[in-house]
């Protein structure tokens, strides 16, 4: 069988993890376990020279839209999701450091003494000395996602790439989770993950990348060396595209 090749393709990419991923096989809350696999796994990332930013969501503690649909007033619900994902990325920091990873987290609402607020050049400097930035607060708005955040940040910083982790291993015709006869695209345009309504990332999102032709990659985070294969150049997942 042939050596793998290690070298990565790609200099500097914006991984999107989704908080439910940090859930494990729990209701809600933070999976140590889950937490320390993915800190090895973005450090085989970091030990072949990519620069890594994270976006990280808050679903796993927090939805605007859920708080909202329980009674409570909608931005008030998007403030505490925002709240949710510096949590998160708290928590995710500590075991990216436990595994001797220089970590930095920027939060797009102020919250001094606790994180930096974030700022664009600092971020790229500090991706550029190889510390990995978990980017955290979304996009400090209410009404938006985490995934417009991935989205927005990853143009920001000028990243190859976005890769979008989630509990499936792509982007389907219909959500595999409930039609066990979905079908898996191995790459799809813009126009087509917008026009078919996938649901794999919100529309806001996927405009923007549209509109600046940044790829994305969709992929399986509880498939092992899934992310590893994706930076050298291994196919995973689902590519979205220009068409
Ligand atoms: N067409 C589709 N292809 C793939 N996944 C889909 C599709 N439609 C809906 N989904 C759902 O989207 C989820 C992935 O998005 P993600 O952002 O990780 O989850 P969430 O929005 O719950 O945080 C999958 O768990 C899957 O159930
Ligand atoms: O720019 C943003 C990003 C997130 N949120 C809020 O934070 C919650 C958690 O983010 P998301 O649902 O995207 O997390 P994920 O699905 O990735 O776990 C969202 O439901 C929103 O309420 C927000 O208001 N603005």
């Amino acid at each position: 069988m042939a050596t793998p090749d290690r070298n990565a393709k790609y200099k500097r990419i914006l991984l999107k993890l989704s908080g439910e991923a940090l859930m494990g096989d729990q209701e809600f809350g933070i999976d140590p376990k889950v937490l320390d696999r993915m800190a090895l796994e973005i450090g085989q990332l970091v030990g072949i020279g990519v620069q890594v930013g994270i976006v990280i969501g808050g679903g796993n503690l927090f939805r605007g839209a859920a708080l909202s649909a329980a009674g409570m007033e909608r931005v008030t619900g998007d403030h505490m999701g925002m709240l949710a994902t510096v949590m998160n990325a708290l928590a995710m920091r500590d075991a990216l450091e436990r595994t001797n990873i220089r970590t930095r987290v920027v939060s797009a609402i102020p919250m001094s003494g606790v994180v930096e607020h974030y700022d664009r050049r600092t971020a790229i400097r500090y991706l550029t000395s190889g510390d990995v930035v978990i980017f955290s607060a979304g996009t400090g708005n209410p009404f938006f996602t985490t995934d417009s955040a991935a989205c927005l940040r990853g143009i920001e910083i000028d990243a190859d790439v976005i890769i979008k982790a989630t509990k499936v291993d792509g982007v389907y015709n219909k959500d595999p989770v409930k039609h066990s006869d979905a079908v898996k695209y191995e790459r799809l345009s813009y126009d087509e993950a917008l026009d078919k309504k996938l649901e794999v990332m919100d529309l806001t999102a996927i405009c923007l990348v549209r509109d600046q032709c940044m790829p994305v990659r969709v992929f399986n985070m509880n498939k092992s060396g899934a992310l590893l294969n994706l930076a050298v150049g291994i196919h995973e997942g689902t590519l979205i595209e220009k068409g």
